[in-house]
Order: C-alpha cells, then sequence, then structure tokens
C-alpha cells in the first residue's frame, strides 16, 4: 500500500510565489482561495493530495533548524509537505502567550513504521478567524469521503497469531488512533468465541467500528454475533468490521488495506472509508454460519487448521506445511453442486473492472434478522438449476470472498468488496508437485489465475459433500467445521468495512 509521502521538503512552491506575495500569487498557481492561507510568516496550501507549509520570511542567511518543525539551511528557506492521508488531525491552539495551528501527521520511521508528529505554525490573533476555516478545509480534504474521529470498540485477542497482539496494538495502534483523535473503548477477548457474544450485546449505536487486533477469527466470530441479533440487518450495515494485524493469517487486513505493518494499516482505518462487501451464509446440519473470508477443503484447509503445532513459527507455518503436504500429492474426493455466475476465466477477466449496483437490503429502524436463505439449507434438496460436478481427485477447494487470504497469498485476484459473487477455485492433486507449486507461488501477483489446471469460477452458491473419507479438514474463515456435507450461498453488501478505495481490494487485479 502507498501512504503517500510523509513530511517532505518542497521547494516548487515557494519558488513561485513571490516575495511580498498574495491571495492573488496563489491564484496565478490554480489553487483556489479556500485552500490557502497566508500567514504573517507562511503560507499553507492545499494541493491535490498534498498539504504544503511554506516559510514565507525573505531567505535568511541562518536560520533555527527545528523551527517549528522545519528544516532550514542557510540562505534557502524550505517548504514542507505532507501527503493528505497522512494528515491524522489539526486544530488551531490557543494559548496565553501564543497561538499556533497544530498539524498531526503519520511521519514514516522506516518501510514498515509511522508514528504521530505534531507540526506547529505559528498565528497571531488577527488571523484566529481564517485559520479555523482553513484548518475545518484541511480535515475535510484530509477525510474526503470518510468519517472524521471514528469511534472504534477495540478487540484484542491475546493469544492470536505468535500471541504479541496487545503489545502491537499499544504500541503502533494506539497512538495513530489517538492522534487521530478516535475514541477508543478496549476489550481483551477472555475466552475461544467471546468476540461473538460482544457483538451480539454491542450497543451498536455507540461505535462505527469494531477493530479486531487479531487473526480472522475473531471478526469471523464478530460478523456471527452481529448476525445472531434480532437487528442483525441493521447491525451488520451500521457497524463496520476490521481487522488490524494479530494474528498468522491477517487476510481482511491485507484485503482492504494492503499491508501487515500494523501502524500503516491503523493508518489506513482511520482514512478508511464505510464498503459494503458481501458475506456468506455456510449451512451444515442444522446451523448457520455467517463466513466473511473463504471456506476449503483439501491442501487449504489442512494447512489453516492442521499446522496448529507450527503456530509459534507466525505467517511461515503456511509456507512449511505447504511444502510437507505438496509431497504427497494428497487427494480429496468430493462432489460439488454449482450455481454458476460466470464459469469461465476470459470473462471474469473482462467483468473484473464492472462496478456492481448494490441491491437495496432493508436497513431500516425495524428489527430485522439475517436475510432468508434463497436456495435453502444443506438439508434441503439441490435446486435443479445447480450443476453437479464429480471430482475424484480433488487436491484443493478453495472458495473466498477477499483477495488476499495472508501475506503474498492473493488467490482470489477476480475477488471485489461487493460484486455479489464468490470465487471458487478447484484444482486436482495429481496436477503434479511443479504445477502445486506453481500455483503457490503466483497467488504472490495473481499469475497463478491463468494456470489452466486451476478451475476459477464466479458463482452465488453451492454444496459441498465429501466422498469415500471418514475424517478431514472443512476450514471456514480458518475456523474448523465438522467434517460433513456443507452448503453455501452469497449474500450480495450485507456487510461492512472500512476500505481506502471505493468497491476496491488492495492487491493485484486481473484489470
Ligand atoms: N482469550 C482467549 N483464549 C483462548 N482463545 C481465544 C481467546 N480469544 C480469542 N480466542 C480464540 O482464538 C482463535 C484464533 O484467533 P485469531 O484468528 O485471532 O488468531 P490466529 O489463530 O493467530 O489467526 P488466524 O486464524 O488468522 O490464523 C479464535 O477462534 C478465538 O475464538
Amino acid at each position: 500500500m502507498s501512504t503517500g509521502s510523509p513530511a517532505r521538503e518542497d521547494n516548487s512552491l515557494l519558488e513561485a510565489i513571490p516575495d511580498g506575495n498574495g491571495p492573488a500569487a496563489f491564484g496565478t498557481l490554480g489553487i483556489a482561495p479556500e485552500d490557502a492561507l497566508l500567514l504573517e510568516h507562511h503560507s499553507l496550501t492545499l494541493r491535490d493530495t498534498r498539504v504544503v507549509i511554506a516559510d514565507r520570511r525573505k531567505r535568511s542567511k541562518k536560520r533555527d533548524a527545528t523551527c517549528c518543525g522545519f528544516k532550514g539551511d542557510s540562505g534557502s528557506p524550505t517548504n514542507t509537505t505532507i501527503a493528505l492521508h497522512n494528515v491524522l488531525w489539526a486544530r488551531v491552539y490557543i494559548g496565553e502567550d501564543n497561538s499556533a495551528i497544530k498539524i498531526t501527521h503519520a511521519k514514516e520511521l522506516g518501510k514498515r513504521l509511522v508514528k504521530p508528529e505534531t507540526i506547529s505554525i505559528p498565528i497571531d490573533e488577527a488571523d484566529l478567524e481564517k485559520a479555523d476555516l482553513w484548518v475545518e478545509r484541511l480535515l475535510e480534504q484530509a477525510y474526503k469521503g470518510s468519517q472524521q474521529a471514528k469511534r472504534f470498540k477495540v478487540l484484542i485477542n491475546p493469544h492470536g497469531g505468535p500471541g504479541t497482539a496487545e503489545k502491537i496494538y499499544r504500541s503502533e495502534i494506539e497512538p495513530i488512533f489517538t492522534a487521530a483523535s478516535c475514541s477508543v473503548d478496549v476489550e481483551m477477548t477472555q475466552y475461544a468465541k467471546h468476540a461473538v457474544k460482544i457483538a451480539q450485546e454491542l450497543d451498536i449505536e455507540a461505535y462505527d467500528a469494531v477493530i479486531c487486533v487479531s487473526g480472522d477469527g475473531v471478526p469471523h466470530e464478530v460478523f456471527n454475533g452481529l448476525g445472531k441479533r434480532p437487528d442483525a440487518l441493521k447491525a451488520l450495515n451500521k457497524i463496520a468490521v476490521c481487522q488490524l494485524p494479530g494474528g498468522s493469517g491477517n487476510g481482511m487486513c491485507w484485503s482492504f488495506t494492503g499491508t501487515d505493518a500494523p501502524s500503516l494499516a491503523a493508518v489506513a482505518l482511520v482514512k478508511g472509508k464505510r464498503t459494503h462487501f458481501d458475506l456468506v451464509s455456510v449451512t451444515q446440519g442444522d446451523e448457520r454460519i455467517l463466513s466473511f473470508l473463504s471456506q476449503s477443503v483439501g491442501m487449504t484447509a489442512e494447512l489453516d487448521l492442521g499446522t496448529e503445532n507450527m503456530r509459534w513459527m507466525g505467517n511461515t507455518r503456511f509456507t512449511v506445511g505447504f511444502l510437507q503436504r505438496v509431497i504427497t500429492e494428497k487427494i480429496y474426493p468430493a462432489e460439488v453442486h454449482v450455481k454458476l455466475a460466470i464459469d469461465n476465466k476470459e470473462e471474469i477477466r473482462r467483468n473484473a473492472s464492472v462496478m456492481h449496483d448494490l441491491p437495496s437490503l432493508d436497513h431500516s429502524d425495524e428489527d430485522v434478522g439475517l436475510p432468508p436463505l434463497r436456495y435453502g439449507s444443506v438439508k434441503d434438496e439441490v435446486p435443479e438449476d445447480w450443476v453437479l460436478e464429480s471430482h475424484p481427485k480433488m487436491g484443493n477447494f478453495y472458495c473466498g470472498n477477499m483477495i488476499c487470504m495472508s501475506k503474498d497469498i492473493h488467490f482470489f485476484p477476480a475477488a471485489k468488496p461487493n460484486d455479489g459473487h464468490m470465487d471458487l477455485a478447484i484444482m486436482d492433486g495429481d496436477v503434479g508437485r511443479v504445477k502445486a507449486v506453481g500455483v503457490m507461488l503466483g497467488a504472490e501477483t495473481g499469475k497463478h489465475f491463468d494456470i489452466p489446471e486451476l478451475n476459477y469460477r464466479k458463482v452465488l452458491a453451492y454444496r459441498f459433500t465429501p466422498k469415500n473419507q471418514k475424517n478431514g479438514y472443512i476450514s471456514i474463515d480458518g475456523e474448523k467445521a465438522a467434517f460433513a456435507p456443507f452448503q453455501a450461498e452469497i449474500h450480495h453488501g450485507l456487510g461492512m468495512s472500512l476500505s481506502l478505495r471505493p468497491n476496491v481490494y488492495e492487491g493485484p487485479t486481473l484489470a
């Protein structure tokens, strides 16, 4: 993910403004009057994706290098440029002896680390009113299309991944939330499925988003908790469910923010725009489970669930687990009934940049539970127009809703947050080790999509029935399900999250 450039020096604007400049100078540069603020010693301008702070004083021979957070060298005053994406907050400070505009931004300290830093620009009393207006304008532009000062319910799984979620939160995430004036209510999950209860009982008017500092297991629980409420439809629409990296998979965080660097992902959520995304109902026995990420059987499910003993490795456990399994070329025979949407790769590629209209879901104030199942449950007859497929040599059954499943695994490059389709990828187990490794490596860039042995389709629903096996792994969002037939169907735009761009996941795409 690009966070835009951090604060940096930029002489271009300063060069362009004549000495003794006035508002007219900005006009000649194509800067709207409301985007510019001329102070006695500084000019502040909003330009496309950045804010430029220039020292207007005549070039002095020597200036304090740290004055107001600006660098200066003798004889050449410099500008400071901050990407609007990195502007976390701004305000007018009024002190007894001095007043200032304070701009807090995410300052880049390394490729994977930003920390809040505040720049102060002194202002005279006479400029207070116009400074207020400009600060308001800056915040509007820095949060374009996104809500300012979001209210977060933060859930931390102390056992997620290598067990460092709380430490990561306190050191890298919380400072960003605080600097961005977000209100946070932090709760540690105390036991497995605790997040289901928390979401079920959540005061949905008190928060804008639930932020899970965890793996993908906690957001799975939050969606299911919201889905159990009598007002499920409204709750799923009102509360954006998001993930920040505190586990080993972090597929949701990667898909929506394009990174698993905690502070960068935190900035992405602070700036995130509300985005509807598709959820899936999975029925198995008498149960109905909401799935937001994936369902898998075979190789992928074994990686998710059969590598628990390697949890200490963090994300590496998936690669090691894959290499161990690919050698055996194991098969998992199954029957799959499919309700197809798009059944060939060419059309999927052509369709990749098409925007899909959201259906009008009823989010009224009345208590409305989950939408009814369009195709019935796994216990009903399979609808007549579903295609029956026999897969006696299935090696991997993988159905996904998001582009990225974990670091460098962009398994579903055709996935969109709300296209109303699931992406179904099936591959036989006897395609050979070279092909299997090719798919794994290709998933880093999405190139595996074109490997002919990978059967990749868009579907609306399916039923999976294992054949000739007593035991095995079925993974739903990385959580273990019973090894028994299950059925899945998509709900277009039922869920809500925060994303950097509308209806696009971050990562390599087909378009
Ligand atoms: N305090 C707790 N004690 C025990 N289990 C917990 C606790 N809090 C949450 N859990 C459980 O931990 C499981 C895994 O959580 P999570 O997904 O956050 O981490 P992870 O396993 O590292 O990530 P991933 O699922 O992406 O591999 C969830 O099923 C959740 O119910």
